[in-house]
């Protein structure tokens, strides 16, 4: 993962919770990584440990923890550089999921070692859609929840998440219905 996502999750936790805490958080993931470069690449398990390690810190579930910053990642982006990227993307909800992977196909363009997931729009009627994901990655479907819901804040729109599909139960990727109501 690009060091861009743990940089994400240290500025998530610092401006909620204080430095303190963050470097609880690290120690306890066992990350001695001073500085987190957002262009490095660095292994998953770092990102995996350090959701552990926030959610036994902050008694928080980690699942709790992957959709906070799921939905905080999509204002981080759009304030730390990826603002013009994301504006490409969409001016609404649907229009951007079905976008997500343009929008990573551009990144990987730059950024080779970018290992991004798939993300599909099917069945999309005027307030709901079924958006399937399809990733190399374990364990990240809840953040995949946070960042639908962080698209509701970025296109002002009133949306509702629930997983249809579970790659945990058997299916061959993750679904879920979205359904969205623009205010
Ligand atoms: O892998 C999985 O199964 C789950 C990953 C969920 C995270 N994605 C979120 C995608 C997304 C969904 C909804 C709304 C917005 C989203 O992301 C927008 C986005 C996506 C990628 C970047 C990005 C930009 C540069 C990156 O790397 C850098 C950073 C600085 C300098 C050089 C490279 C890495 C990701 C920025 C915004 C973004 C992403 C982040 C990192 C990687 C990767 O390192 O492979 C792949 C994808």
């Amino acid at each position: 993962m690009y060091g861009l996502v743990n940089k994400a999750i240290q500025d998530m936790v610092c401006s909620r919770f204080g430095e303190d805490t963050w470097k609880k958080i690290k120690h306890k993931a066992e990350v001695d990584v001073d500085v987190f470069l957002s262009m490095e690449g660095y292994p998953d398990d770092i990102t995996h440990n350090l959701v552990k390690a926030a959610s036994i810190i902050l008694s928080l579930s980690a699942n709790e923890i992957m959709q906070a910053f799921g939905e905080f990642w999509v204002q981080y982006t759009s304030e730390e550089g990826y603002g013009e990227l994301m504006d490409m993307s969409g001016d609404e909800l649907p229009e951007f999921l079905e976008n997500l992977d343009n929008l990573h196909a551009r990144v990987g363009v730059s950024f080779p070692k970018l290992q991004p997931p798939s993300f599909e729009c099917t069945d999309m009627e005027e307030n709901s859609l079924s958006l399937h994901y399809r990733s190399d990655r374990e364990g990240l479907t809840p953040m995949i929840l946070g960042l639908v819901k962080g698209l509701g804040n970025r296109f002002d729109t009133e949306v509702h998440v629930t997983q249809t599909q579970s790659r945990d139960e058997g299916a061959e990727h993750d679904e879920f219905l979205v359904i969205y109501k623009p205010n």
